[in-house]
């Protein structure tokens, strides 16, 4: 049965999200302190694949993730799941909301729940915790008075007790999750895809505007743009672009093409089916037909049958 790792320990937002990630075989469910040990698990092949947090609709991107993909051997994408996202509050039996001195989470959830602790814990300390299920830990040990946690992680911890339930600041949050694998046999395409990259511009005046115009020429939809340091040369970014279609299309591969021409580093993160299956508009310049037809026409003049 193959090993899939996901950020744990069991009981976080990624244990249910790659469960449903992984709903069409049978797996075991590996869980990883962090989303860099989960991630290198893959690279070392000790599990086949990672769900992995990627980003939040309030509090952005998951950074570790996003450094995570880009250090060390390649890896791909090859799914999609967006989960809703509303917290319980737990805390030991008997725990009152005025005895409450420490309130624990992955800071992630702390920024969701803002406004909720200010309201009814507003004396409370935070702790931050690799993931909201070890805050649930962190709790039952004793070592924190209350934790922000997915639902699920209630039934791990039946010692524990809702200080309030469907918590969320924003009603309708949602987190986007991915199940990472080594490169391979790319998922087919659907025409509801999307693909995900990480590029270095050159350090020149408009590369990004550059970047930004191989995509838009072509009439490809950018879904995301984020930029993360280079790390060991202040000033300069990795942007990690999130557009819709698939690398098999036309259009897109046309695009990548123009994108390794241009930039100092392209790296390819995946295309795999949107979670919400929308399809991608294209326009008609833009079509697959629209490329084979200008393609044959190019070779008809190389040729020299075409004036
Ligand atoms: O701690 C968890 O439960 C996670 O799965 C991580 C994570 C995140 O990284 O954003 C996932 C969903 C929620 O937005 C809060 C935390």
């Amino acid at each position: 049965m193959p090993r899939i790792a996901f950020l744990g320990p069991p009981g976080t937002f990624t244990e249910q999200a790659t469960r449903a990630l992984t709903a069409d075989f049978d797996a075991e469910l590996v869980p990883f302190d962090t989303v860099p040990n989960a991630l290198d698990a893959v690279r070392s092949q000790d599990v086949l694949a990672a769900g992995v947090p990627m980003e939040n609709s309030v509090e952005g991107s998951v950074s570790a993730t996003l450094d995570a993909l880009t250090m060390g051997e390649p890896l791909v994408a090859v799914a999609e799941a967006v989960l809703p996202i509303r917290f319980h509050v737990l805390v030991r039996r008997g725990t009152t909301a005025g005895a409450v001195s420490t309130v624990a989470s992955h800071p992630h959830a702390i920024a969701q729940v803002r406004s909720w602790l200010d309201r009814h814990l507003p004396e409370a300390r935070v702790l931050t915790t690799s993931s909201t299920a070890a805050a649930a830990a962190e709790v039952d040990g004793g070592h924190a008075d209350a934790a922000v946690v997915a639902p699920v992680a209630a039934e791990r911890h039946p010692a524990l007790v809702p200080l309030d339930t469907g918590v969320a600041d924003v009603a309708d949050a949602r987190t986007r999750f991915l199940l990472i694998r080594r490169p391979g046999a790319l998922p087919e395409p659907t025409g509801a895809d999307r693909t995900s990259i990480a590029v270095v511009a050159h350090d020149e005046v408009g590369a990004l505007t550059e970047v930004l115009s191989e995509l838009s020429l072509r009439g490809i939809n950018l879904s995301r743009i984020e930029s993360r340091p280079i790390k060991d040369r202040l000033g300069e970014y990795r942007f990690f672009l999130d557009f819709d279609g698939h690398v098999a299309d036309a259009r897109i591969g046309d695009a990548l093409t123009g994108l390794r021409r241009r930039c100092e580093e392209v790296r390819f993160l995946g295309s795999y089916p949107k979670a919400d299956r929308s399809p991608a508009s294209v326009r008609p310049a833009a079509s697959e037909q629209a490329f084979r037809k200008s393609m044959e026409w190019l070779a008809e003049v190389r040729a020299g049958r075409l004036a």
